[in-house]
Order: C-alpha cells, then structure tokens, then sequence
C-alpha cells in the first residue's frame, strides 16, 4: 500500500489541541478503555520483574556449590511465563483497544460525510474529490495511529522509563539512574530534533514518487492520445525525468535516516557502556554480584528497544495530528447556503413557480442574473431558451438552492424558497438534468435511486415511460448489469434515459428538464418527447432547450440574453414579435434544411 502519511511542513506546530478533540471517542467504551490500561501496567510491571528474576537465577547458579537445581530451575520457569504473560497481556489490550479505535474511526467518518453533503455545491466545486477523499482517509488513518501510539508506545515507554529509573534509584543508587535518565532524555532530544530537520527530505520524496506516479498514471490512462501522436518516447523520457527527480530525492532522504540511526546508535552504546562500565566496578569492588550485572545489563536493553521506534512514531504522530487537524478543519467548514434555524417544510398546494427579481453572480465581478421576473402557473409547461451562457441553468441551480439569489426571491407557492428546508424542497422537484451521472452499481439500482422505496411494480412502469424497455431487455443481465466506470459505459442519450426513469420515479410536482433530450437522435428524441409530456402532464414543468422544435407546444416561452429575460410568449406570439427568438428560429430552420 501507498503511505498516506500528508508530507509534514517542520515549521508547523504540533497540534496538541487534537488531543483534546479525540478525549470524547475515548469515553464511549470506558470500561475498555480502563481493561486496556489495566493490561498495560499489569504487562510492564512483569517486564520489569524480569531482570529480577534473571538476577536471582544467575546469583543462584553462580553459588559453589549449586545447592540444589530446583530453585534456579524454579525462577528460569517463572521466567519464562512473565515472559509469556507480558506477551499476553500485551495482546488483551490491543484487542481491547481495537474497538475503540474502529467506532472512533466509524463515528468521525460518518460525521464528515454526512457535514460534506450539508455543504453547499460552491465548496464542492472548488475541492477536486479525490483530494477530499484523500484528506478522509489520510485523516482517519491518522486517527487509528495517534489512538493506538498514544496508548500503546508512548504511554508504555514514559511508565517504564519511570519504573526503571524508579527501581535503579532505590535498589542501586543515584549513579545508574541518573545515566539511564540521561540518556533517554538525550536519545528522545536528538531523535526529535534530528526527525524535524529530515522531515524536509522525506517530504521530497514523498513529492518526488507521487509526481511520477501521477504521470505514469496519467500517461497510461491517456494510451490512445499516446499512441494517436506516436508518443511513446517523449512520455518514457518524461517519465525517466521524474524518476531521476525520486532517485535524487530518495538518496539525501537514506543518508539522512543515516545520520539519525547512527545518532541513536551512539547514544545507546555511550549509555550501555556506562552502565556496564559502573556495574563492573561496584561488581569488582564487592558491592554488586553478577546476577546485578546480568539485571542492569536487562534493564538497559528494555529501556532502548521501545525508544529505538521514537524517531519514526514522533514523525507519524506529527503527520497524524497535522491529517486529523485537516479533517476536523473539513468539519469545521459552514455552509454559506443552510437551513433557517426557523425553516419550515415547503408545502406544496398548487405548485406556482414565481422568480421575484432575482439578481445572482457566482462571483462579484461579473453579473449573471439582472432583476430576472417570471411566473410559471400551476401545471404549465414554461420554456427557456437563449444563447449559449445567458444563464438558463443557472436558473435551475437557484430553483434547487444550490445558491440564493443576491437579491430578489424564488418563490413556490407564495413561500420563499430560502425559508423553507432543503429536504423538503428539492423532494418536490425532479430533474432531467443536462450531464447525468450514474452510480458505480446496477442498471436497477441507479434507476430506483429516484425513489429507494419504490415497487417492482413502479420501477417497471418508469422504465416503461423513460422507453428504456428494449434497451434493458438487450443488456446480458438485464436490469442487474453493472454501469458506470467499473462497469458497462452507456451513451449520453442511454444516461439521459436513466436519468428521465429516475425522475418519473421520484413523483415530484414540479419537473425540470435541463437540456433533457440533447444526447439523443432525431427518432429517439421525438419518441422521448412524447414520453416527457406524458410525464409533465399535469406537473408544472420548466426546460431548457437549444433545439426550439422541441417546445413549440410549451405554454409559454423565455427568451434569454445575458442574464435577462428578454421576451416572453408562445411560440406563435413569440415569431410574430420578429424579435430575437423568430431570429433564431430561422436560424435553425435553416440549419435543419440545409
Ligand atoms: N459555478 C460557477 N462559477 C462561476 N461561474 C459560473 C458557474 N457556473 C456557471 N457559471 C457561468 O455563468 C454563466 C451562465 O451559465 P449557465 O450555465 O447558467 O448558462 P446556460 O445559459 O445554461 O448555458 P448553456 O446553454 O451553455 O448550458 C456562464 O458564463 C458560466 O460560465
């Protein structure tokens, strides 16, 4: 697997407050939690009686003559199973603790995805997805680390050096306590300065192979452009380019790492050379008997083993915070488009549409709405039409509050839109909208998406309307054939069908039809058509249309020109006018004729 470890910057701080972030998830299971530390001290304290009981063995067989075998055969099996039980012991508590660490994972997990679907689509379209995943991964993951480091290496290692050096201090005096306590805080100072100062390298090469990874995916993905051009080599050479770039980079990120085991290295040789250095003397001078040596040699040893891992867990525990701090922030982010704390349901009597003199930009400096007024009346088919960018989608996007106007209102039934709940008012519009996208699951899936809870019965009916029968009839499973990107590709009029399925589904009263019938042929168009106005019969319904043969037969008729409406009637009132939409009828006409 790839590292998801997010390259730390060595200039940010340590972001303790995480901590205190993560505190709740910790007390869901308190009385794990509590087993869990239980185990921990319970399996250290064993640790430490170890090179007790190794001393008296060796005191013992040392004796001449050996009084009797049992007693050292006694303590090497007890040895043996304090051994056994710190393993033990060790192995409860990660099973234990594991449940915390998974529902804490599982809750924060929930807890964004439900907030990143509260956001609203400006921040979605301004965040590419797979960094969002990235960041919830990355964020989670880090989350599984810190728990278990936290509670499994650091908190282990701070209560044995403490014990250690406790013991030392009481049983062999001042001296090997103060060299042990020493050396650890010069071991932990330097692995922690020295891992800041290689984070930059390490940062490099994290850089340097996904950049080469991404073009390497990148290029492949793009085979047939590769081969359309004849580029094969160009694309090796720029591969080989970002390789050499990795290459460079992995090799100051190895002599670093160097320079830091060898750091340790040293530290751990000064210190146990002091300790054995002391221990021989008192041992020489009568003071301390061998099975001490053998004691104070153990003692060292345990003590470094656990710090040897510092270096690599402070770089990831610094990574874990800085990914955490990254998710939280993602939770932390406020809609700008949310629900009134008084926000009622919308309640749809006859379901008039009445846009109040909207003005809306998306961005300040230029204009995309300018005092747009219109009506559509209770089951009347309204029309949009107008040049490319004149803003007739953008229309739809506010009828669904993606956005709110900037000034003006949209109004359903008398009720402004911006004062009632989302949920409520987008479970009364269906949409045909201009691009559909489709799951990653079945054909029948995707298709009841429009309703979750619907019937066989309903589902057949709206691929009945959608005329999407023959189509399914001719996939190999049938409605249990997988589409999207893992799955069979459908063609933009097959989409648009799906699409026209799912809202049939969804019985909403008010229906938009964004473009709805672009992707398709002449025939399929004219056959969707007629399907459509079974479908709007007695819903209010807005589309938006290029081709104006499609709505000759609306109600009424806007004309768009930059964000204005500029004339409004039927079709036949309209060409009478001569204006900008007899215009462009001609102008297609003529283009269907030619
Ligand atoms: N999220 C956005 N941020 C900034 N500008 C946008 C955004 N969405 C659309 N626009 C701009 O707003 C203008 C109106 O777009 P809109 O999609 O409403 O036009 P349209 O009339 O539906 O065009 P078309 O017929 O080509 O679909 C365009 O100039 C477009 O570039």
């Amino acid at each position: 697997m790839r590292p998801t470890r997010l390259p730390v910057n060595p200039d940010t701080p340590m972001q303790w407050h995480v901590f205190a972030r993560l505190w709740p998830y910790l007390l869901e299971f308190k009385q794990r939690v509590a087993l869990a530390l239980l185990c921990l001290v319970a399996a250290k304290i064993a640790s430490i009686g170890l090179p007790f009981v190794l001393k008296h063995t060796v005191d013992n067989l040392n004796q001449e003559p050996i009084a009797t075998l049992a007693v050292p055969i006694a303590l090497v099996v007890a040895y043996g199973t304090l051994r056994l039980i710190n393993v033990l012991l060790g192995e409860v508590r990660d099973t234990l603790f594991g449940r915390v660490t998974e529902r804490a994972m599982r809750r924060i997990g929930l807890e964004v995805f439900e907030h990143l679907h509260r956001l609203d689509l400006t921040f979605h379209l301004s965040r590419q997805t797979g960094g969002l995943s990235r960041d919830i991964e990355r964020g989670t993951s880090g989350i599984s680390f810190l728990m278990r480091f936290m509670v499994f290496n650091i908190g282990p290692t701070l209560l044995e050096i403490a014990l250690v050096v406790g013991v030392l201090l009481t049983q062999y005096g001042m001296s090997f306590a103060m060299i042990i306590l020493c050396s650890v805080v010069a071991y932990v100072w330097f692995s922690m300065k020295a891992t800041d100062w290689r984070t930059e390298f390490v940062r490099q090469a994290n850089l340097a192979d996904s950049t080469s990874n991404t073009r390497a995916i990148d290029s492949l993905l793009n085979y047939e452009t590769v081969k359309y051009f004849n580029n094969e080599q160009y694309e090796a050479r720029q591969y080989d380019t970002n390789l050499a770039n990795w290459e460079q980079a992995r090799r100051k990120n190895r002599l670093s790492l160097f320079a830091l085991n060898g750091g340790q290295a040293f530290i751990i040789a000064a210190s146990m050379t002091s300790m054995m250095l002391l221990a021989a003397l008192e041992v020489s001078h009568g003071n301390m008997t061998i099975g001490d040596f053998v004691l104070i040699n153990a003692f060292t040893m345990q003590i470094f083993m656990p710090l040897n891992f510092l270096g690599f867990v402070y770089r990831e525990i610094r990574g874990s915070l800085a990914n955490i701090e990254n998710l939280f922030n993602l939770l932390g982010t406020v809609p700008t488009v949310a629900d009134a704390p008084s926000a009622g349901k919308l309640e749809i009597n006859q379901s008039r549409i009445h846009f109040d003199n909207v003005s809306f930009y998306y961005r300040a400096e230029r204009r995309i709405l300018n005092h747009v007024n219109f009506t559509i009346e209770p089951g009347t088919k309204v029309a949009i039409v107008g040049e490319s960018g004149a803003g007739k989608s953008t229309l739809v996007k506010l009828l669904f509050r993606f956005y709110d106007p900037v000034s003006g209102a949209v109004r359903i039934d008398d009720q402004d839109i911006s004062t009632v709940t989302q949920h409520s008012l987008r479970q009364h519009i269906g949409i045909v909208p201009q691009d559909t996208v489709l799951f990653n699951d079945t054909i029948g899936e995707n298709i009841r998406y429009g309703r979750p809870d619907a019937t066989e019965q309903d589902i057949q009916q709206a691929i009945h309307l959608a005329h999407l029968e023959q189509f399914i009839a001719s996939l190999p499973d049938g409605l249990n054939t997988q589409v999207g990107e893992r799955g069979l590709k459908l063609s933009g009029g097959e989409k648009q069908r799906v699409a026209i399925a799912r809202a049939i589904l969804k019985r909403p009263a008010i229906m938009v039809f964004d473009e709805a019938t672009s992707s398709l042929d002449s025939q399929s168009e004219q056959a969707i058509l007629s399907a459509l106005r079974e479908v709007a019969e007695g819903h209010t319904s807005m589309v938006i249309a290029h081709r104006l043969s499609t709505i000759i037969d609306a109600d009424k008729i806007l004309v768009m020109q930059q964000g204005q409406i500029v004339e409004q009637g039927t079709h036949s009132e309209l060409l009478s006018q001569q204006g900008v939409y007899a215009g462009l009828w001609q102008a297609q006409q003529k283009q269907a004729s030619d």
